[in-house]
């Protein structure tokens, strides 16, 4: 048994991984205490308080994502954009590396998919509307889409 406490100013995370006898662990310690570091960096309930975009951050952060395909729905405060793709394996593929990100960031795109088309929705359901981590999601997309 491994056991990771992080204090990060107040106790944020604490991750315990249970290893069979005799199994080595996937990850070793350091690799560990990065992946969690990086996507717990708030508590849930400061996250809550902090997280919904200012207007501030609207102009600058969510301003670019507009340029470039994204668009704020008309009755939530969420973007959406759609993405084609050659065909399903390069569609499919895309929404894999997506998941991946989104499984760290415990974070997690509303989409659909049909063949080589998908529709992404983004917003944050604890602040019921935008946040940084909808732009990051965002901001992934557009770095990692090629057709
Ligand atoms: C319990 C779990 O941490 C929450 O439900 C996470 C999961 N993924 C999520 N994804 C999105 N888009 N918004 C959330 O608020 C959210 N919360």
């Amino acid at each position: 048994m491994l056991t990771n406490h992080f204090l990060l100013g107040s106790i944020r995370y604490i991750a315990i991984h249970f290893h069979p006898a005799g199994s080595k662990p996937a990850l070793n310690a350091s690799r560990t205490t990065a992946r969690y570091a990086s996507v717990s960096s708030a508590s849930p309930n400061r996250r809550k308080m902090a997280d919904k975009l200012t207007q501030e951050e609207r102009d600058t952060q969510l301003q670019p994502l507009l340029q470039s395909g994204w668009k704020v729905q008309n009755n939530r405060d969420a973007i959406e954009k759609e993405f084609q793709f050659k065909d399903f394996n390069q569609a499919f593929g895309f929404m894999t590396r997506v998941a991946l990100l989104a499984e760290k960031m415990d974070h997690h795109p509303e989409w659909f998919n049909v063949y080589n088309k998908l529709q992404v929705t983004l917003s944050s359901h604890d602040v019921n509307g935008l946040s940084k981590r909808d732009i990051r999601m965002a901001t992934f997309m557009d770095k990692n889409y090629s057709n």
